[in-house]
């Protein structure tokens, strides 16, 4: 849709510091603190866009940092967009285009613009979007646990909640023992693997036992930037493969199906650079008819809330990551927070995110404040 231009005015970059309720193990880190860039976006009419990174301390996920993010907003961004009329958000990611990559920074600010035009336009983001849902399908993502014993009490208590999908993180050593258990004590869950990279073509034999287990897909099983091995996996296992680190940008979800290198994709707003980018994926994916899901990166509220209106588009047909606030946090930094009923989150239907963020939550957690104005 077209709409009211947003007229860039002053820019604020935050960082904000929040401890998980407990840690989550992945193949490749333990996350209990997280530190993250949270942007506001003031435009001339006095309306507030908010974008929030998805980056970590630690490039493990990603090559992106807290501190890259940081570096490539205040030197390159920021002072790109200060001062700008956007007619539309659309426009962000061709202007950012000649920075290669620093997906996720490019993101904090173009959710940002997204929000504040919608925000502009007296629509919810969702509905700026294209989405048409007025309530998303939830899933939930547990991590490594110690014991399988512990892991089984995770999904009892998650089950009751009513989540619609389980997301299991493996690794070597915790993969398909784990799974086989849960599997007996649960025939029927709507269950998938997450191995973030933590295999080789070497393991096909044994990743083709998880072909037994009724699992909707396994994600990213081989390396974060591959997709030419996992096209040969693919062609090995019935267990559908889903890429998530490996998809970038439409062109990849493109190679990747031509490819044959998964069956299905996770969507990470950042981790493609924003939310027109994660539309054209969507779009290209119902053309092919590819399923797709919105991924999750432990966000805060401002990250919650894209992802939810993200996950309205019509491709986003399977449960994504986007749990509740207190799935991760004893005070989310926005209000209402986001809650859950059995398995179900309604879609806002105020302008914009339609959430409001939290002043005193901000107090609370910054730790860096930097005001841009023209
Ligand atoms: O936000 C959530 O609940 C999902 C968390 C999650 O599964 C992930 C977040 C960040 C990196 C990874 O560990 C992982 C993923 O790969 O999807
Ligand atoms: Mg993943």
């Amino acid at each position: 849709m077209t709409g009211n231009a947003v007229k860039v005015k002053e820019v604020v970059l935050r960082k904000l510091q929040m401890r998980l309720k407990n840690p989550f193990a992945t193949s490749f880190e333990t996350m209990q603190d997280k530190t993250f860039c949270l942007l506001e976006v003031i435009d001339e009419n006095g309306n507030i866009g908010w974008g929030e990174s998805v980056a970590s301390d630690l490039p493990l996920y990603n090559e992106e940092t807290v501190k890259t993010n940081q570096h490539i907003l205040e030197d390159l961004l920021i002072p790109d967009i200060l001062g700008q009329t956007i007619g539309h958000p659309d426009e962000i990611s061709e202007r950012f285009s000649p920075i290669r990559r620093n997906n996720m920074a490019k993101a904090t600010i173009e959710t940002a613009i997204w929000d504040l035009f919608a925000k502009n336009n007296r629509m919810p983001l969702s509905q700026a979007l294209g989405g048409k849902k007025k309530e998303i399908q939830v899933g939930i993502s547990i991590g490594i646990q110690d014991t399988t014993k512990a892991l089984l009490n995770q999904i009892e208590g998650f089950l009751t909640q009513g989540f619609r999908k389980f997301k299991i993180k493996i690794k070597p050593g915790k993969d398909v023992g784990v799974l086989r258990e849960v599997r007996e004590v649960y025939p029927d869950i709507p269950m998938m693997a997450d191995a973030n990279s933590a295999y080789t073509l070497k393991d096909i034999d044994h990743l083709k036992q998880l072909d037994d287990l009724n699992l909707m897909m396994i994600e990213q099983p081989l390396d974060h930037d591959d997709i030419v091995d996992h096209a040969v996996l693919q062609k090995e296992i019935r267990t559908p493969i889903c890429l998530d680190e490996s998809i970038h940008s439409v062109k990849d979800a493109m190679r990747s199906h031509s490819l044959g290198s998964c069956k299905i994709i996770n969507i990470k707003i950042g981790r493609v650079g924003g939310l027109t980018e994660a539309k054209k994926i969507n779009d290209y994916c119902k053309q092919v008819g590819m399923p797709v899901w919105c991924g999750g990166m432990q966000e805060a509220g401002v990250g919650r809330a894209h992802n939810i209106a993200v996950t309205t588009l019509d491709q986003f047909t399977l449960p994504g990551d986007t749990a509740p606030s207190s799935r991760y946090w004893d005070e989310d930094i926005i209000e209402p927070e986001v809650t859950m009923t059995g398995g179900i989150i309604q879609v806002p239907d105020k302008p914009g995110i339609g959430f409001e963020v939290n002043r005193e939550m901000l107090e609370k957690f910054a730790v860096y404040e930097k005001a841009f104005k023209l």
